[in-house]
């Protein structure tokens, strides 16, 4: 398992990183897009291919090895920032942006053609991403066991998630949470997360996570 990543950084340079990646991941989640709904010619696919190749090839003349990892500074800042949920470097994210409302964490979300499963609806696989991730971060554990109900499908659209912790015993938390439309619950989530065996004691760099 790798470990979290501590960055000596401030605020303001992550600040900055984000100003920088931010747009870069909204072009890319915008060519996902176009990839999926596009009708030009064949001559103009491949010439599009092409430049979106000589682009990647930029990118990567420097680039980590592996995954972006779970990285945070002194000030307790994370930036998970390849996470497929709330990645800011990470296109397949919607991304979802997690606030606190009370004892409650809550999403609200635009899911377009990249999502889609049945035709017009939501993939139950993204369902389960979304929720596991909000639910896993009310609780800042590990996903245990996950138990969704698809009570109805969910359109493409706007969707509202939120997820609360409802017991704790040791390690174990359990936590309930859905997805919504503008018409009401579409799935209902419940988890039992495991909080990780780790004391206040240990250096933050000697945290083991996902
Ligand atoms: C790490 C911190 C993360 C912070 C994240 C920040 C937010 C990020 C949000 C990310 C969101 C996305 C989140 C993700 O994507 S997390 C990635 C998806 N999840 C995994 O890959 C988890 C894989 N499994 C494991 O690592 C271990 O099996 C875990 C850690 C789960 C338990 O192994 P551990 O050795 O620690 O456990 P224990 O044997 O001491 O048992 C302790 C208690 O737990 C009970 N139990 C055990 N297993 C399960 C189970 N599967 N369901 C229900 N209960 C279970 C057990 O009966 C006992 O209860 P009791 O007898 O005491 O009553």
């Amino acid at each position: 398992m790798r470990q979290f990543v501590f960055e000596d950084i401030t605020s303001e340079e992550v600040a900055r990183r984000t100003g920088v990646y931010t747009p870069l991941t909204d072009s890319v989640r915008q060519l996902l897009d176009a990839a999926i709904r596009t009708e030009v010619d064949p001559d103009t696919i491949r010439a599009a291919g092409e430049l979106i190749d000589r682009a990647t090839a930029m990118l990567r003349s420097a680039q980590t090895d592996g995954p972006h990892g779970v990285r945070y500074t002194a000030d307790g800042t994370g930036m998970p920032w390849g996470n497929p949920a709330i990645g800011i470097r990470n296109a397949i994210a919607p991304p979802m942006v997690v606030t606190r409302d009370g004892d409650r964490l809550v999403a609200d979300v635009v899911l377009g053609a990249a999502y889609e499963g049945p035709p017009g609806l939501v993939h139950g696989g993204i369902c389960a991403l979304l929720l596991d991730h909000i639910l896993g971060e009310a609780a800042s554990a590990m996903t245990g066991t996950l138990t969704l109900r698809y009570q109805r499908a969910t359109p493409l659209g706007a969707v509202h998630l939120e997820a609360e912790v409802v017991a704790t015993a040791g390690r174990k938390l359990t936590v309930r949470g859905s997805m919504s439309d503008a018409d009401g619950i579409t799935v209902t989530a419940e988890g039992i997360f495991i909080a990780p065996r780790l004391t206040m004691t240990e250096r933050p760099d000697d945290r083991e996570g996902p």
